[in-house]
């Protein structure tokens, strides 16, 4: 999210919805601090600042899908997906989707995982938003992108509440594409004002041109 190019700089909403994220720490395994977005659904307020400021960013952008991520951006996705007026298309993990997928695996902090997409959901040509709570290395968001770039579609930005600070992007924005102002700016706000706000646009073919671990796995 651009905090300064839409007004958003010291919101006092970012952080209230900073603060009702809990941080479990050694969840799921040791040294995992777990971002738990959890408590951020249990209060209304900061919940609905949450998806209202990514409604804001993206309602006259004319995209036509929200692709939200199995399990977590089912829970932002759907709202912004409705409020947007575009449709909602679920990326599941494997064997949850009863049609034809196509399938597309990636690399976690903590393990592997494949996303699916049901064949016919998203057209050629559509202009799609990929939804998720968090980018920890941006493999699943890497995978997330690729399904929909396999179907023809435009993905036109990723949006999560959460970027973790360790995250490589960060290496990635602003030591390997010194002159790309765009992610340089997106992370430096993120970094001083958004704190776990972030929202960043996809640009697959400058990730693949450099070969950053955390994304290339995926490609
Ligand atoms: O940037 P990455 O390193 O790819 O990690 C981010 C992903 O990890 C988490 O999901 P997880 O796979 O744990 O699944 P869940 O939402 O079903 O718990 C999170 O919700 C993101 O989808
Ligand atoms: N630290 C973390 N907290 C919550 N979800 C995650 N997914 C990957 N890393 C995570």
């Amino acid at each position: 999210m651009f905090a300064a190019e839409n007004g958003l700089k010291g919101d006092p909403r970012l952080q209230a919805i900073s603060q009702a994220i809990r941080v479990v720490p050694h969840f799921p395994k040791p040294g995992i601090m777990f971002q738990d977005i959890t408590t951020l659904l249990l209060d209304h307020k900061a919940f609905k600042d949450t998806v209202d400021i990514f409604v804001d960013r993206y309602r006259d952008m004319g995209i036509s899908v929200v692709a939200g991520v199995e399990a977590r951006g089912f829970m932002f996705g759907p709202s912004i997906a409705l409020a947007i007026g575009a449709k909602f298309v679920p990326l599941r993990k494997p064997r949850k989707l009863p049609g034809e997928v196509i399938s597309e695996a990636y690399v976690l902090e903590y393990g592997t995982d494949c996303l699916e997409m049901h064949v016919g959901a998203v057209q050629p040509g559509e202009r799609a938003l990929v939804i998720d709570d968090l980018v920890a290395t941006g493999g699943t968001l890497s995978a997330a992108i690729s399904l929909l770039e396999r179907v023809g579609a435009e993905v036109i930005e990723c949006a999560c509440v959460i970027g973790l600070p360790e995250v490589k992007l960060n290496y990635f924005c602003f030591d390997v594409l010194p002159g790309q102002c765009y992610w340089k700016w997106t992370f430096g706000i993120r970094m001083m004002l958004f704190d776990k706000c972030i929202s960043f646009r996809d640009n697959a073919g400058l990730m693949e041109s450099h070969s950053i671990s955390s994304w290339s796995h995926a490609k």
